[in-house]
């Protein structure tokens, strides 16, 4: 069983992040976990904090000598900030007359429609946004991408997965994918400033975003995320819980701001006929490959060993700084929203965010599927798995 929890407010001291169930043996250093949130501060449209939030590597548990040892990982993620904020956000009483004394801790009374102030002062009893925007934020996704990336490396240390991400869409403009090859490699998309693969969309999503930021604005897109080896027989049709795309789109949606997943073709097979919408078969390679990739690799909630595809929706950031109509919470009356620093678009980080769900998605079905307390174990059940699936001849040629 593979099973994780994050912890930790945005301008706390730390975001951390448990994941317990990783085999032993696994291949892992912090420079592989700082790289992976260096790629999640990247991108047109990030804030100010990006530019110098320096993401401060502490592995905790479960490592020694760069290479896990199958018991609880933690690591922590170190705040830049937290000097500043260190009384604002003290675990411990701090005397009311030095709160008063700082201007970082004014009563936050006019909720930003979009975000989850207030919704959050609603249902946790607050008089204010703060103690809800610290845990909202998507500061939460670094500790998400952390362990992200300890997923990434046992996917693909013991069973040759690899999971990446683009950006199909940003405010409208589509990428035009129709000439891509169908496996693209990790430097090629983060070179681009909005991790596009369309040079010609990439242009038009960074002027339209720059137009955004001056006109105080804010944007949303479609990030894409691809894996590519991942065997056919991961999740399950017997039981809905169990179904990889069920699981899939429910990791997804947990991410802040994502309001809608597409598994391959999605919405689009809904507008089309039953002989336009499938993956016919045929034999090929040593056992069979599909024609078409419209699926997005999963039939009946199993995955079918085709490309991996699938499709998250991110709403714009809820902090426009043209602020929005809201009330204020201390009279009632009618206001704008408080307004801080944010992004203008997120999206590129987004779709970082989202193949780390998208490996841990994965890493969990693998180990049920072949389970393994160490990656050699895993590696030879899986390839034991494989050479039952050759034997029948449905062996899946990409
Ligand atoms: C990588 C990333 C960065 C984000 N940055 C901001 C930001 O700077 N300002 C903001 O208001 N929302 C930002 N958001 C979105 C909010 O976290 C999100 O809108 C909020 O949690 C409420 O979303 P929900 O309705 O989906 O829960 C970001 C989201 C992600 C995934
Ligand atoms: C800190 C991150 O993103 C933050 C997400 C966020 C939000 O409301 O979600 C608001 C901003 O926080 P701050 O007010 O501190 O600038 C973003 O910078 C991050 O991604 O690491």
């Amino acid at each position: 069983m593979l099973r994780y929890l994050t912890a930790g407010e945005s301008h706390g001291r730390a975001v951390v992040a448990t994941i317990e169930g990783i085999p032993s043996h696994v291949a892992l250093t912090s420079q592989d976990v700082s790289a992976a949130l260096a790629r999640r501060r990247l991108g047109a449209g990030r804030g100010a904090r990006m530019q110098f939030e320096a993401d401060e590597v502490t592995l905790l548990s479960g490592i020694r000598h760069g290479q896990t040892l199958g018991s609880p990982i933690t690591i922590m993620i170190g705040n830049t900030e937290w000097p500043k904020w260190e009384q604002v956000m003290a675990p411990d009483p701090v005397p009311a007359d030095v709160l008063a004394g700082l201007a970082r801790n004014a009563p936050l009374t006019r909720p930003r429609p979009g975000h989850a102030d207030l919704a959050g002062m609603q249902k946790y009893d607050f008089d204010e946004a703060r103690p809800v925007l610290e845990r909202a934020s998507a500061r939460e996704t670094a500790a998400r991408v952390a362990i992200g990336r300890v997923a990434q490396n046992f996917l693909a240390q013991a069973y040759g997965i690899t999971v990446l991400s683009h950006v199909v869409e940003i405010g409208g403009i589509k990428a035009d994918l129709a000439a891509f090859p169908r496996m693209v490699d990790l430097p090629q998309i983060d070179a681009d400033p909005v991790r596009c693969l369309d040079p010609r969309a990439s242009a038009a999503m960074q002027a339209e975003i720059e137009a955004c930021h001056v006109e105080g604005d804010t944007l949303g897109g479609v990030v894409e995320v691809v894996a590519w080896g991942c065997p056919p027989g991961l999740g399950s049709h017997t039981q809905g819980d169990r179904r990889l795309d069920a699981r899939l789109a429910g990791a997804l949606m947990g991410i802040q701001a994502i309001k809608g997943v597409e598994l391959g073709d999605g919405f689009e097979l809904a507008r089309v006929r039953g002989s336009r919408a499938h993956d016919e078969i045929q034999p090929g390679g040593s056992g069979i490959e599909r024609l078409t990739q419209r699926s997005g690799g999963t039939e009946g909630g199993i995955s079918t060993g085709e490309v991996l595809r699938v499709r998250a929706a991110m709403k714009p950031i809820a902090t426009v700084p043209r602020a929005l109509r809201t009330i204020d919470t201390l009279t009632g009356e009618p206001t704008h929203a408080h307004h801080q620093r944010s992004d203008v678009c997120a999206v590129p980080a987004a779709g970082v965010v989202a193949e780390a769900m998208v490996a841990l998605v994965l890493a969990e079905a693998c180990l049920e599927k072949f389970g393994g307390d160490s990656v050699g174990e895993s590696r030879r059940n899986y390839q034991g798995y494989l050479r039952q699936v050759a034997e029948r001849g449905l062996s899946v040629h990409v």
